[in-house]
């Protein structure tokens, strides 16, 4: 598996900037590294922030612009699909990081004003795509255009009036899409104009992150064919895919984080969100079990998602890109650090094998390479991810050089500015003389480090001024009404999603595949809800002891005991949450299988009563 995975982050929106919210991200381009400055509050309620640095093999902040994006990290799989690879870009994120605005563009996220720069990655692709179908030695070659989404575990043809797709597998192995219409295109323009015709089909709706928020898995093929391909040999063994010589897919993943809207959301948002955190829990686990050797079965039928991403995971010509979107800002802090623990995982697992020459454009111009990116390609092979993980650190160690681990504690008591007296000694880390070129390369990222302790001041800034507000807010609904909700006997689980018309062993094959995800997640959560319990308990002693002697400190007490018990009952939401979906999986795959087709059709009708009727077009399906 050849990944290579980068980070990007957006600029803090207006809406961010009037809320007086607090930009928390840093970016270390030159390092591809980005640090986090989390705020944390310690046993003894003082408040610090930790500096968590990630380190990636590419990392772009909010002035970077699309075009660097596409030259740094993606123009070399074009190359490799007109010659024969099966490439794949892929957006991952919370909802309102910036997805869309990186694959489509500017224009295409309600931003009128399009920057030639930020021109999406689509349109940069399909450019140079063409460029190099129309050269004299890819002239035999042509290039179709296909866009579906992923939607309640459908594929949906954008360009079809959402006509439904079928993912299958040819006799080769190779992910082929039945149904899915192709229509020729002869230029980046017609491209974008096919595109912007589908646009117009995605779902999306609103969210408290963004108001034309995707909820779908967005997918763009520009598949490199034969002009004119030889007659079929046999009848009956025609595959969609026989003709074509090599693909790139663009996927715009749907947001990764819509726990935060399930208070606040219908049902129908509320079931949009289970499906898009199932599928994109399935993507993890098919890159864990790529990653551990040991497992020879990799479980691609986990969600529709990874059925169609197999081809970017196995074999020689396999090659992927992933984007981990991030927004700046201090509200969005836990789900940016879930985003880039993710893109972490990723990379561990992927990005070894990844040569950067498999990523960049070789240089013959088609392109439009510009020095700049040849520049930083030499940039970021010379930093390597081990090195670069090194670099973060002493980056981080600038910003507090007394720290001994990668973590930069901050106290709030005391917060001295950056200065040449307080750099550490250089010293060779990795003995391997790379470090010192390294550490020169620091210097031109100096003013950036500075700049760590007046971000770690923003946001304590902003941290009081939340607290504040919270305290307000918490006076209707107070914590113990909230314990006392979550404590009551479940509500009525919710229904089912609506059933598909499909095989029985297929659908057989899929419910057994969806609770064994459940399951996973259910003891993943659990573990995680154990582990986060135990050290309240420590912290919890510590603060009643320490209030029990000095009665002066009620106030900083009282703070710091909502914090925990917000903190649990998040927690106990989210084992109650997975707990949820695993029955619900259970009760799907205990159905017996002669009756499956009786008992969808009575379920698709109760699913129905339950969701008032807001699918009226799946009970079409159904019949
Ligand atoms: N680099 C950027 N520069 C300026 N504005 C940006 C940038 N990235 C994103 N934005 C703005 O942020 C908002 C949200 O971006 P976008 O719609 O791309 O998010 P998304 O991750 O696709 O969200 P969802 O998953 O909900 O669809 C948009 O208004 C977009 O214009």
């Amino acid at each position: 598996m050849r990944i290579r995975v980068v980070v990007k982050k957006r600029p803090l929106s207006k809406g961010e900037r009037n809320a007086k919210d607090v930009d928390i991200i840093q970016p270390l381009p030159s390092l591809s590294t980005v640090i986090v400055h989390q705020p944390r509050v310690r046993v003894d309620l003082t408040r610090e922030v930790d500096a968590v640095p990630f380190s990636f093999d590419g990392c772009y902040g909010e002035r970077s612009t699309n075009r660097e994006i596409y030259d740094t990290a993606v123009s070399g799989l074009v190359h490799a699909a007109v010659g024969g690879a099966l490439a794949t870009v892929f957006a991952y994120g919370q909802t309102g990081s910036g997805k869309t605005f990186t694959m489509m563009g500017s224009d295409m996220t309600g931003n009128r004003r399009v920057a030639d720069a930020n021109r999406g990655l689509y349109y940069l692709a399909a450019r140079d795509m063409f460029r190099l179908v129309n050269t004299e030695q890819y002239r035999h070659l042509k290039v179709t255009v296909s866009l579906f989404e992923i939607y309640g575990g459908k594929l949906l043809d954008l360009l079809q009036g959402r006509k439904g797709v079928k993912c299958l597998e040819d006799a080769n192995g190779r992910v082929c899409f039945l149904g899915l219409s192709e229509h020729d295109a002869e230029s980046a323009e017609d491209v974008i104009r096919v595109i912007e015709a589908g646009a117009e089909q995605r779902s999306t709706g609103t969210t408290s992150a963004n108001a034309d928020s995707s909820r779908s898995h967005a997918v763009l093929q520009l598949a490199v064919k034969l002009r004119n391909p030889p007659p079929t040999r046999r009848r009956g063994t025609a595959s969609p895919n026989d003709n074509e010589v090599g693909r790139l897919s663009f996927i715009d993943l749907a947001g990764s984080e819509r726990g935060a809207d399930t208070d606040r959301a219908d049902r129908k948002t509320r079931l949009e969100g289970a499906e898009i955190n199932t599928s994109l829990l399935a993507l993890k686990e098919v890159i864990r079990s790529i990653a551990c050797a040991s497992r020879d079965h990799v479980p691609f039928r986990g969600s529709k998602l990874t059925q169609v991403l197999k081809d970017s995971f196995v074999g020689e010509n396999a090659r992927s890109v992933m984007i981990a979107c991030v927004a700046p800002n201090l509200s969005n802090g836990e789900h940016t650090l879930n985003t880039l623990r993710y893109a972490d995982r990723v990379k561990e697992k992927g990005s070894g094998d990844a040569g950067v020459d498999d990523f960049a454009a070789p240089a013959d111009g088609v392109n439009g390479g510009n020095g700049q990116s040849r520049q930083n390609r030499r940039r970021s092979s010379a930093a390597g991810p081990n090195a670069a993980a090194a670099a973060a650190s002493a980056a981080a160690a600038q910003a507090r050089p007394s720290t001994a681990n990668a973590a930069v504690r901050r106290s709030s008591g005391s917060h001295p500015a950056s200065s040449a007296s307080d750099e550490p000694p250089r010293r060779s880390l990795d003995g391997s003389g790379k470090l010192s070129e390294l550490l020169n390369r620091r210097d031109s990222e100096e003013a950036r480090g500075a700049q760590t302790a007046a971000v770690a001041d923003k946001v304590r800034a902003g941290i009081r001024r939340r607290s504040m507000a919270n305290a307000k807010a918490s006076s209707g609904d107070d914590v113990e009404n909230r314990f006392e909700r979550l404590m009551r006997p479940a509500q009525k689980q919710q229904p089912p999603p609506p059933p598909q018309p499909e095989q029985d062993d297929e659908q057989e094959n899929d419910d057994a595949e969806r609770l064994k995800v459940a399951s996973l997640n259910l003891v993943s959560v659990h573990r995680a809800m154990i582990a986060g319990m135990l050290g309240m308990v420590k912290k919890e002693m510590h603060m009643v002891n320490s209030t029990d002697a000095d009665r002066d400190g009620i106030e900083d007490y009282l703070e710091g005991l909502e914090i925990l018990q917000d903190k649990k009952i998040e927690m106990i939401g989210n084992v109650r949450e997975a707990l949820g979906a695993w029955k619900e999986a259970r009760a799907t795959k205990q159905r017996p299988a002669g009756g499956r087709l009786q008992q969808r059709r009575m379920s698709a009708s109760k699913w129905l009563r339950d969701a008032g009727g807001e699918f009226e077009e799946d009970e079409e399906d159904l019949r």
